[in-house]
C-alpha cells in the first residue's frame, strides 16, 4: 500500500490505496501555520489508529493546492515513512494530454482526478469536484484535458452571503426536505443546495452540447454526497477519486523516481 496525501484548501485527506482496495481514507484540517512535526503526528496518527505500520507502507505520493504546506507535508511524510515522497507536479507521466493555454497552472488535484477518471471510466468525461471551489474537468474522447470550471463551493458562497446580510446567520448543509422553504434557514438550506444541484445538471447539459457528446459524469469532494441526491442527471459519485488518481501516477513515476533519488539526482524531478 501507498501512503496518499491529498492537501486542499479546507481539509487535507490521507489514505492508504493500492490497486486493490483502500485501506484507510481519513481527513485532518489544513492548518496554515502547522510545523512539519504536526504533520507528522498527523500522519503517524492516522496509521496508529488503522494499525498499520511504516513497513506496511512502500512509497508515498503528496497532492496539493497550498504551496506553503507543499514541502512541510512531503518532508513530514518523509519523517514518518523515512523514505521519498513524490510530489504530483509537472513533469511526471499521467497518461493525460493537457490542452490548457498553460498546463503547468492546472491544479493538482484536477490532474489526479482526471488521471484516476481515464483509469477507471469510459472517456468522455465530466468530472465535478464539490469542496473549497466547486471544479468541473472535461476530458474528451482522446483523454485530452480540454479545460473546465471554476466556481465558488458551497460553503465559501453561503460564507459570502452571511458575511453581506446583516439578518442571515449561518446553517447546516444539509437538505432541508423541500425545494420551496417556508422559514430563513430552510430557505437557506434549499437555496444553496438546490441553485448547485441545478447548477451541475445545467452545466453537463451545456459541456455535452459544446463537446457534442454525451460524457460520463463523476462527483468527488466533501460535499459532492449532499449535493448529488437532489441531481437529476446520472452521476457517478466517487469519494475515493484522488486517491486513485495519486495511485496511478505514483505507479507510472516510481521507478523514474526511486532511480533518480538514488543517483541524488534530485529526489522530487521526474520526467
Ligand atoms: N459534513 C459537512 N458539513 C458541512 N460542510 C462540509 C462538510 N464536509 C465538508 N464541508 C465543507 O466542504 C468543503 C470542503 O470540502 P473538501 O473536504 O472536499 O475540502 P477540500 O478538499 O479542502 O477542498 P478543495 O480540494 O476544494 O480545496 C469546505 O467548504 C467544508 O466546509
Ligand atoms: C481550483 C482549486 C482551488 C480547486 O481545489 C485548485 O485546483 C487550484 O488552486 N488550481 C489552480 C488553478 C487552476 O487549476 O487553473
Ligand atoms: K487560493
Amino acid at each position: 500500500m501507498i501512503l496518499a496525501i491529498d492537501i486542499g484548501n479546507t481539509n487535507i485527506v490521507i489514505g492508504g490505496i493500492d490497486e486493490k482496495k483502500t485501506y484507510f481514507i481519513e481527513r485532518v484540517s489544513t492548518v496554515r501555520t502547522k510545523t512539519e512535526l504536526e504533520y507528522a503526528i498527523d500522519i503517524k496518527n492516522v496509521l496508529d489508529i488503522y494499525g498499520y505500520s511504516v513497513e506496511d507502507i512502500s512509497g508515498g505520493i503528496v497532492c496539493s493546492v497550498v504551496p506553503q504546506i507543499t514541502n512541510i507535508m512531503r518532508v513530514a511524510a518523509e519523517k514518518i515513512l523515512r523514505r521519498d515522497i513524490m510530489v504530483v507536479k509537472s513533469g511526471l507521466k499521467t497518461g493525460l494530454n493537457i490542452l490548457m493555454d498553460f498546463p503547468n497552472q492546472l491544479g493538482s488535484d484536477l490532474v489526479a482526478a482526471s488521471v484516476a477518471g481515464i483509469t477507471h471510466y469510459q472517456v468522455p468525461l465530466i468530472i465535478f469536484d464539490l469542496g473549497t471551489a466547486t471544479t468541473v474537468c472535461v476530458v474528451d474522447d482522446k483523454k485530452n484535458y480540454i479545460g473546465g470550471m471554476i466556481y465558488p463551493g458551497l460553503r465559501v458562497s453561503l460564507d459570502a452571503l452571511t458575511e453581506n446580510a446583516a439578518q442571515l446567520q449561518g446553517v447546516a448543509l444539509e437538505s432541508p426536505g423541500r425545494v420551496i422553504g417556508k422559514n430563513t434557514i430552510d430557505c437557506m438550506k434549499s437555496g444553496i443546495l438546490n441553485s448547485n444541484a441545478a447548477a451541475i445538471d445545467g452545466i453537463i447539459d451545456r459541456i455535452e452540447e459544446e463537446l457534442g457528446q454525451k460524457a460520463t459524469v463523476l462527483a468527488t469532494g466533501g460535499l459532492a454526497k449532499t449535493v448529488l441526491p437532489l441531481c437529476r442527471r446520472e452521476i457517478i459519485l466517487d469519494e475515493e477519486l484522488l486517491l486513485k488518481g495519486m495511485l496511478t501516477i505514483y505507479q507510472k513515476n516510481h521507478a523514474a523516481f526511486a532511480a533518480s533519488a538514488e543517483t541524488g539526482k534530485g529526489a522530487d524531478s521526474c520526467g
